[in-house]
């Protein structure tokens, strides 16, 4: 990890960039080239990618029934019960996300009211470059259930034996999923807008994933299809002081950058001791990590930072906007509503960020690059669309009619006068 103590004001303007913001645009070049060549050719497309990106000999690209019932019995069943308790969390925590309908009379005979009806056609991309995270469809597919999307096709990139990983399709099921796609990267993200003949285009896009990933949502959100955020690699920013454990801190910084080597890692202290502690212990449990290939690219880009106090690392972080906050100090609640920006937050000293990745409740797709400042993570809104419905009577026409007669002379639109004053004249003309 790179070690700033005390950074000048130069210095602080540096360690708020994410080190890899630099190669976008080539990131960018490369993705639209893959949605024209999709375009062009669609599952074709997908199958070139599939063989040149992830190896993978894919001829069907829609797993199968057959292939999708015999994964239940590839996936052990401490894990399946693991997966089952994680479902359930979720399900409990997005379920308080439910609003009920409230009918409001803004004035005698005027009735406003607003209904949740569910994103129609959605597409769940599910990372695999990797690791398979068959919990981020999880993440995707119980909101999804729950805001009641009529039709979900899932997307993922194919194993090099052109299979879909048993887990993902074991949770696909526990879902009711069964439209599931062997293609990754920007390739399926580019099919998901546009449609291929295997991949239904979709009205929006959700989920997250690497580079080529995020950026390809981007452009599809251009071009006119909705996306959930940009959820990019992931990133963990660390608050600790001197009541933190040396030992829990580096686990926590070590558990994202395990993700890839684009990942963000950064810890804030205003403890002069404990900092030399997490970089030496970050260094001895990175040396047990099986990715630990990973995770030391990923640190070489990862800072430590000693700054001075409580407030300080606050205005750090608030500026920063982590995807994920780990307050790693004394008072945490406390200190937690000084927090303006970040994707979710992890108060005390036993509370892990990957507690949140699996099984808490909350969601784990959740804005990095700092896109935390103004986006929210997935939710269940985010599968929700929000339609308002008014009904007004003679009585409320009486009401409102003249209020909408002034301001749209106001505004010179006689046309919206009129649509007013014609039924308060045919009120007259009943009486
Ligand atoms: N922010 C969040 O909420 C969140 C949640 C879970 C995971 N993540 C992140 O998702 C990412 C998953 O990344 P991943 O790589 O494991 O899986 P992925 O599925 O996102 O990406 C794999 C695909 O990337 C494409 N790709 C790889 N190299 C390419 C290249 N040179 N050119 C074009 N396309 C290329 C390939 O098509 C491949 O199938 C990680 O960075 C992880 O941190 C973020
Ligand atoms: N940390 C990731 C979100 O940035 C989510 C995840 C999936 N599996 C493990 N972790
Ligand atoms: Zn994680």
């Amino acid at each position: 990890m790179q070690v700033f103590q005390y950074p000048s004001q130069q210095e602080w303007a540096t360690l708020q960039q994410r080190p890899a913001a630099g190669e976008a645009r080539q990131v960018e070049e490369r993705v639209r080239q893959i949605f024209d060549d999709v375009r062009q050719r669609g599952d074709e497309a997908l199958r070139h990618y599939a063989q040149e990106l992830d190896g993978a000999q894919v001829t069907e690209l829609r797993a199968t029934a057959e292939e999708i019932a015999a994964a239940v019995a590839q996936v052990p069943a401490e894990l399946q019960t693991a997966i089952r308790q994680a479902h359930a969390n979720l399900w409990k925590f997005h379920l308080t996300q439910r609003e009920a309908e409230v009918r409001v009379e803004t004035m005698p005979g005027v009735t406003c009211w607003r209904k949740s009806v569910p994103v129609q056609r959605v597409g769940l991309y599910i990372p695999g470059g990797t690791a398979p995270l068959f919990s981020t469809l999880l993440m995707l597919g119980v909101p999804a259930r729950l805001a009641g999307c009529p039709e979900i096709v899932l997307c993922t990139p194919p194993r090099k034996d052109g299979s879909v990983n048993p887990v993902i399709l074991f949770t696909a099921q526990l879902l009711g999923i069964s439209l599931i796609v062997k293609a990754g990267g920007a390739q399926a993200v580019a099919a998901l807008a546009g449609g291929t003949e295997s991949v239904p285009a979709v009205d929006k896009i959700f989920g997250p994933g690497n580079r080529y990933v995020t950026a390809a949502k981007q452009l599809a959100a251009q071009r006119g299809v909705a996306i959930d955020l940009p959820a990019g690699p992931s990133e963990v920013l660390v608050i600790a002081d001197k009541t933190a454990s040396p030992v829990f801190v580096a686990a926590d910084l070590l558990s994202q950058a395990e993700h890839g080597p684009d990942s963000q890692v950064v810890l804030l202290t205003d403890s002069a001791e404990l900092l030399p502690q997490v970089v030496e212990e970050v260094e001895r449990q990175l040396a047990e990590l099986p990715r630990r290939d990973v995770a030391r690219l990923a640190l070489a880009e990862s800072r430590a930072v000693l700054l001075r106090t409580p407030e300080e690392m606050l205005f750090f972080s608030n500026q920063y906007a982590p995807e994920h906050l780990i307050l790693a100090v004394r008072d945490a609640e406390k200190f937690s509503e000084g927090v303006t920006s970040a994707g979710s937050v992890f108060l005390g000293h036993l509370t892990p960020e990957a507690a949140g990745d699996y099984a808490s409740g909350t969601n784990h797709t959740l804005p990095t690059g700092g896109y935390a400042r103004n986006y929210s993570g997935v939710s269940l809104d985010s599968f929700l669309k929000k339609i308002t419905f008014q009904r007004i009577t003679a009585e409320g026409l009486q009401h409102v009619g003249p209020v909408v007669e002034i301001m749209a002379e106001a505004e010179g639109l006689r046309a919206h006068a009129r649509a007013v004053t014609l039924r308060l004249e045919s009120l007259l003309g009943d009486a």
